[in-house]
């Protein structure tokens, strides 16, 4: 594929972090006195930041409807949510297989590492040291770190720029429509990971460059191709 500059999704990619985004959801609906819903159910509701999924536990569903939430009660529920989260964000959640080694041997291969993540940035950096890969990535930003977050292309070609890489020379590596439209968008290669959150999808069907099911795969192919 011959490219510099690799940017990482982060949920859904690197770290299954569902069990606790959903415990999080689960803690903020008990404290609201709603239903709680199962993690396989919470899991189609990650991928575009912590208000949409606090909107779609709010009404039990993926597609919010213009109405059905009203401001006054999502900001009250995302506070309840982001308390819980920052409470047990690294409690349950572990790096996918074979990641950790997979990092370290692109970043010692010389590839320039990035991380564009949907999550809140304040979430990011104690994630990342848990797992000791705060030195590995040049360029984060969190869904909040813009005033856009991905499917939008700002972020990528953001990071492009700052760290002075041409986009033909970067690929952004997702588990999520978001990541695969927001590469498109921005004219850079892209490369989709079977194993994580789609909403239920599968990422071949968004036409990715590449497809993998596996991190290992992925490595072999960006150390060889
Ligand atoms: O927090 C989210 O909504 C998803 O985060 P991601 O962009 O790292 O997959
Ligand atoms: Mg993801």
């Amino acid at each position: 594929m011959n490219k510099q500059l690799l940017i990482f999704d982060f949920d859904g990619t690197l770290i299954d972090s569902v069990p606790d985004l959903a415990d999080a959801t689960n803690i903020m609906l008990a404290q609201l006195g709603k239903d709680i819903y199962p993690l396989a159910t919470i899991r189609n509701w990650v991928g575009n930041g912590s208000r949409m999924l606090v909107e779609r536990a709010l009404v039990g569903k993926i597609e919010v409807l213009a109405g059905e939430v009203t401001q006054a009660e999502a900001d009250h529920a995302e506070q309840l949510f982001l308390e819980a989260y920052s409470n047990i964000e690294t409690s349950k959640t572990v790096a996918y297989p074979d990641v950790d080694t997979g990092l370290q041997k692109l970043h010692g291969a010389g590839f320039t590492l990035a991380l564009v993540t949907n999550k809140p940035i304040r979430f990011v950096p104690k994630i990342l040291q848990s797992f000791g890969w705060q030195g590995l990535f040049s360029e984060v930003l969190g869904g909040d770190s813009l005033s856009t977050k991905k499917p939008d292309p700002t972020p990528l070609l953001y990071v492009c720029d700052k760290l002075g890489v041409m986009q033909d020379k970067a690929v952004m590596i997702g588990d999520s429509r978001n990541d695969i439209l927001a590469g498109q968008r921005a004219g850079i290669d892209t490369i989709g990971l079977s194993y994580g959150y789609n909403y239920g999808q599968d990422i071949r069907e968004l036409n990715p460059t590449e497809a993998f099911d596996d991190f290992v795969t992925l490595v072999s192919f960006l150390l060889h191709t």
